[in-house]
């Protein structure tokens, strides 16, 4: 059976001090975890976060990769430069980078590719909006996303890691019920299927509101591999919670 991930998202917080007890807490309490650990740390970190984590099992993400190879790109970070300091995942089309920084599917699917092609594995947000939901549109959009991605990686489609995150869900305690993230998540794996024959290794992880409460039903989920964690990837205890119901 492949092994889960568990992924933190620790968006714009944190600090030297902070990320340093954090990441100690996480590590002390942690013992040998067996599903896979990552945290996405603010691109600023991630130098110190990559000596903390130096030879331990919880790898480093990115919050966003550029999707251009190097140049005249003021403020971006290339694939290049992440992989510098020892990164494996990179987050690519967060909802909140939809939002506010105006991202497109399109520019979402080269931001995975460019992942792809730097040797980091892009976990792929997609994830409908409250108004979409209500309106009967979950699937046609999350499927609109991720045929994106699909469509600009081809075969490679198969080394992503895919994240299910229902926008109304993130940072607001509402859950979606383990059964509606299910449903979500096998339209999800049926058109991956449809792409590749390697759709049941592809990770398809569920976020919005994951807690220390309601991982282990999300995770009990068939289609359910693991978590993209935001603000109880900041407290050591309740990760280390959601690390031990992903075992
Ligand atoms: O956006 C998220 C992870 O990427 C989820 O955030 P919360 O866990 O804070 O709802």
């Amino acid at each position: 059976m492949m092994k889960k991930l568990i992924a933190g998202n620790w968006k714009m917080n944190g600090s030297l001090a902070a990320n340093d007890k954090l990441l100690k807490d996480i590590l002390a309490g942690m013992g040998q975890a067996t599903c896979e650990v990552a945290v996405g740390v603010p691109a600023v970190y991630l130098a110190q976060c990559q000596i903390l984590l130096a030879g331990t099992s919880i790898d480093l993400a990115s919050q966003d990769i550029s999707a251009q190879e190097s140049g005249a790109y003021t403020g971006e970070i290339s694939g290049a430069m992440l992989k510098e300091f020892g990164v494996r995942y990179a987050i690519v089309g967060h909802s909140e980078r939809r939002q506010y920084h105006g991202e497109t599917d399109e520019v979402v699917a080269c931001k995975a590719q460019r992942a792809l092609k730097c040797g980091i594995t892009p976990i792929v947000c997609v994830g409908e909006t409250l108004a979409e939901r209500e309106a009967g549109k979950t699937d046609e959009v999350v499927k609109r996303q991720l045929a994106a991605v699909i469509h600009t990686n081809g075969h490679c489609i198969s080394e992503v890691v895919v994240a299910y995150e229902p926008v109304w869900a993130i940072g607001t305690g509402k859950t979606a019920t383990p059964e509606m993230a299910q449903q979500v998540h096998a339209v999800l794996r049926a058109q991956l299927k449809a792409a590749s024959e390697h759709a049941d290794c592809i990770k398809l992880l569920y976020g919005g509101s994951m807690n220390a409460a309601n991982a282990a039903q999300l995770l009990a989920q068939p289609d359910i591999d693991g978590g993209l964690i935001g603000g109880a990837a900041l407290k050591a205890q309740d990760f280390l919670t959601i690390i031990a119901a992903a075992a």
